[in-house]
């Protein structure tokens, strides 16, 4: 039986970071403090785990298994959502994942275009994401869009085109993309029951605008008090509130780009602002100079003194 259909997903969700121990093995011991920092710091109430922030790609099966588990059972009682991201280059890793997911109790899978070899139509991706889908039937279902990741360009909205009778579990879309015509096409001809979660955080505002129902991104990890501020503003019809606070985020990130934004530096700075231990990234992401995230940690608070 397909996933009920009424529960839209919508707020903030944070795509977390993998703990690591300085020696580079997963650290199951953060992920709890972690949740309750998302709760109580940042008022965030949903993780999209083992994602692009996460590290996924350069984690093994065996090790995403144990994320996801330690994950899906700490935040029982304390989230609203747990999504697990289980897209993989081999479909049978990522059917492999699918399942496990449904067995721990996530609430949603999520997958990502495979990108060694990038299916080249709509038709194509859309019959590995059934594929997929197929080891888990009860689970809602995303389709995870990463065009600046994975090279797979195909727009979302040919992806989309009969996409529900293929796998009934599908509701919606983690659109991480900046083309916000496809973004807005997909939501026009969509059913109620799927869910956009737009994932630029520099241009949420925009994709709210569009009709975007949440967001799913790695900023919400330290900068989720202040995206739902700037949800609330635009919520409320103030607009040019909302905007102050896209601004500043985009002041902070434009600043961070500029010394070199990647998972390293994203990661370093979590570290910095929450106080938790994630460790360092996993090759081939390099550590961030402490020096160079104590500047971004120092602009952060510079940007949102007076939020
Ligand atoms: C490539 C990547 O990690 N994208 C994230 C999620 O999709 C975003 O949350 C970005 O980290 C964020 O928008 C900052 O660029
Ligand atoms: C940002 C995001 O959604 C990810 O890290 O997968």
């Amino acid at each position: 039986m397909a996933p009920s259909a009424e529960k839209k997903l919508t707020g903030l969700v944070a795509a977390t970071f993998t703990p690591f121990t300085p020696q580079g093995e997963v650290n199951l011991a953060e992920i709890g403090p972690y949740i309750d920092y998302l709760i109580e710091k940042q008022g965030v109430h949903g993780i999209f785990v083992n994602g692009t922030t996460g590290e996924s790609m350069s984690l093994t099966v065996a090790e995403r298994k144990i994320l996801a588990e330690d994950w899906c059972q700490k935040a029982r009682g304390k989230l609203d959502q747990v999504i697990v991201h289980v897209g993989c280059m081999s479909l049978k890793d990522a059917k492999e994942l699918a399942g496990h997911a449904a067995q721990i109790g996530a609430d949603a899978i999520a997958v990502m275009a495979p990108f060694f070899f990038k299916p080249r139509t709509a038709d194509a991706l859309r019959s590995f994401l059934q594929e997929v889908a197929s080891a888990a039937p009860n689970l809602p279902f995303y389709y995870y869009h990463i065009p600046a990741v994975t090279g797979v360009n195909v727009p979302v909205r040919d992806v989309l085109e009969g996409v529900e009778e293929l796998i009934p579990s599908f509701r919606g879309v983690k659109f991480s993309g900046i083309d916000l015509m496809d973004f807005g096409q997909c939501v026009s001809d969509s059913p109620p029951h799927w869910s956009f979660l737009y994932g630029m955080d520099e241009q949420l505002l925009a994709a709210l605008a569009m009709g975007a129902d949440g967001a799913v991104g790695s900023t919400y990890n330290y900068a989720g008090c202040h995206f739902n501020k700037l949800i609330s503003a635009f919520k409320e019809g103030h607009v040019v509130q909302a905007r102050k606070i896209q601004f500043k985020m985009q002041e902070l990130l434009s600043y961070a780009m500029k010394l070199g934004f990647d998972v390293g530096v994203n990661k370093q700075l979590m570290n910095e602002l929450s106080g938790l231990s994630l460790g360092p990234p996993r090759l081939p992401v390099t550590p961030c100079p402490f020096a160079h995230a104590l500047l971004i940690v120092k602009k952060y608070h510079h940007v949102f003194t007076d939020s």
